[in-house]
């Protein structure tokens, strides 16, 4: 291959000598297609610069090749890019690099040329010319050009994933765009939280990574059943149950990037669908605390469907009846944005709402196709405490005391505490893991007292003898009974290890 480089470049420069430029022009191109007649291979130049933009192919190539050129072991160029934590291999300047594919060989070359004179151009053009030249051999070129390319730019998005690390978008600007047009922010997502961590039952826990993995790898089910790919999931509970927490854990599992969208900053529908068009696919878009973004309950239901219905705004609707005149987000702008045409622009998304109050939610909104899966985010149970104890404390489940076990069971469900409440306590007095626990006994008891006191107010029933409930509550072994009375005391002056807020709420 050098050697036929260089007789065609000895023919050019012989030529340039001899003959004048339009006769020179005829017989090169002659010549050149002699050269390609005779040759048993065909050429594809893909440049890193395509008139004046950046030709994704050759970077996909350049990352393809690094998963190669790791293993050849020619001389390679190493990157580390933007946002990611690893490092790749490249080609070096002109050196080449054999593939196959479907048992055909192809040969990469990287091809680095000074950029003569810097023509005119809006913007500065890099003082080389790069490029990589794809080599096939004629009878390879239909299996190379139907498929080949796809996959090498299948693999480079696949790399380029596994090497950057997660990225959270903010619409924070609201829909305005920046300078390269785009309307979202970005920084590198670095939420520890995953499905290890995340004190939830396991058989719920299972359930839903069994779900996320059938949807991340059901991409012909999708295609061949017509639906778009893309699933809903509503997240909803008390303040404190790991909603959030939930949402890193799957960002993590899957490896997508997250779009948290806040409702509030967007205008009208129309912003939104420009938000919902500049996310990429294989990414979690994000609306937390959707009752608190938009007026859903509200929803003017002239039209009596879920779409027909909420042609209104729904603030303006919900005041004073005033026309939607696209000047701002309604609820049928939301529903269209979870599963309207545009909401399939760019394939694998997750849609994720998050509320603490499923029951303020329209149901349009909560139907399978928008929300397929209902998460409920409760207060700790018993399994999800055990993770917690293993997790924060690092005990395993036969390390605990079986009578220490039975009692923190007794109590947990009727205690109804946040795993956030919980892992606070643990946090806390982690240093001595023994300890750590007691004190969480005696504050679970304490939440089940209180409770029942309060039910029984509620009830208009005498409060009877407490002391006596509470001795029936304690266990006489664990000697935290002087833990107890300084809590007990702390919260007859209203002052108390935690409030009931919450459990109001949740009642
Ligand atoms: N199920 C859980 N498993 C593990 N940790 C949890 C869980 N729930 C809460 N936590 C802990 O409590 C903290 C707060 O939880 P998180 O922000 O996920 O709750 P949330 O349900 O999103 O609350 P809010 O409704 O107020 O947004 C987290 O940082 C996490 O450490
Ligand atoms: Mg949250």
């Amino acid at each position: 291959m050098a050697s036929m480089m260089g007789v065609w470049a000895f023919c050019q420069s012989i030529l340039h000598i001899v003959f004048p430029p339009d006769f020179r022009f005829a017989f090169l191109k002659f010549l050149h297609r002699l050269f390609h007649w005779f040759s048993a291979y065909c050429y594809y130049d893909i440049t890193e610069i395509d008139g004046v933009n950046t030709n994704e192919l050759y970077n996909a190539v350049q990352l393809y090749l690094s998963a190669s050129a790791s293993i050849s072991g020619t001389r390679l160029s190493l990157t580390r890019g933007l946002n990611s934590s690893s490092i790749t291999f490249g080609l070096s300047n002109n050196d080449r690099l054999v593939d196959s594919y479907k048992g055909a060989a192809v040969e990469w070359e990287h091809i680095v040329t000074q950029r003569q004179s810097q023509s005119f151009s809006w913007r500065p053009l890099p003082e080389e010319r790069r490029g990589f030249t794809l080599r096939v051999k004629k009878k390879d070129k239909q299996v190379i050009l139907d498929s080949y390319l796809d996959f090498v730019m299948e693999k480079a998005n696949e790399i380029r994933r596994k090497n950057q690390d997660r990225l959270l978008y903010t619409n924070s600007r609201g829909g305005s765009l920046d300078s390269r047009g785009h309307p979202w922010e970005s920084v590198p997502f670095k939420h520890p939280s995953t499905f290890e961590t995340l004190a939830i039952d396991p058989v719920k826990k299972a359930e839903i990574m069994a779900d996320l993995v059938d949807f991340a790898n059901g991409e012909s089910f999708y295609g061949r059943t017509g639906r778009a790919w893309k699933r809903g999931y509503l997240l909803f509970g008390p303040p404190g149950t790991g909603k959030s927490s939930m949402i890193a854990a799957m960002a993590n599992f899957l490896g997508y990037d997250i779009y948290d969208l806040e409702l509030t900053e967007v205008n009208t529908n129309s912003e939104l669908r420009k938000l919902l068009m500049k996310t990429s696919s294989k990414s979690i878009i994000v609306i937390e605390d959707i009752d608190c973004s938009i007026n859903l309950a509200n929803r003017n239901t002239t039209g009596g469907g879920a779409k027909s219905g909420c042609q209104r705004n729904n603030y303006d609707a919900a005041s004073n009846g005033i026309e939607d005149d696209g000047n701002s987000i309604t609820l049928s702008g939301l529903l269209n944005f979870t599963d309207g045409l545009w909401s399939c622009c760019g394939s694998e998304k997750i849609f994720l709402f998050t509320t603490n109050h499923i029951e303020k939610l329209d149901p349009a909104l909560l139907r399978s196709g928008r929300m397929d899966m209902h998460i409920h985010m409760s207060y700790c149970s018993f399994p999800a405490l055990k993770i917690l104890l293993k997790n924060y404390l690092g005990f395993q489940e036969d390390e605990l005391q079986k009578d220490l076990l039975v009692e923190l069971e007794g109590v947990i469900d009727e205690a109804e505490m946040t795993p956030a409440d919980i892992s606070e306590v643990l946090i806390k007095k982690r240093r001595d893991k023994n300890n750590a626990v007691r004190e969480l006994l005696v504050e679970l008891k304490n939440r089940v007292r209180r409770k029942r006191g309060k039910s029984r107010e509620r009830n208009g029933d005498v409060i009877e003898d407490e002391e006596q409930e509470k001795r029936a509550l304690d266990s006489p072994k664990d000697g935290c009974d002087q833990l107890q009375e300084t809590c007990n005391k702390k919260n007859e002056g209203g002052n108390g290890c935690d409030d009931d807020d919450n459990d109001d709420k949740y009642d």
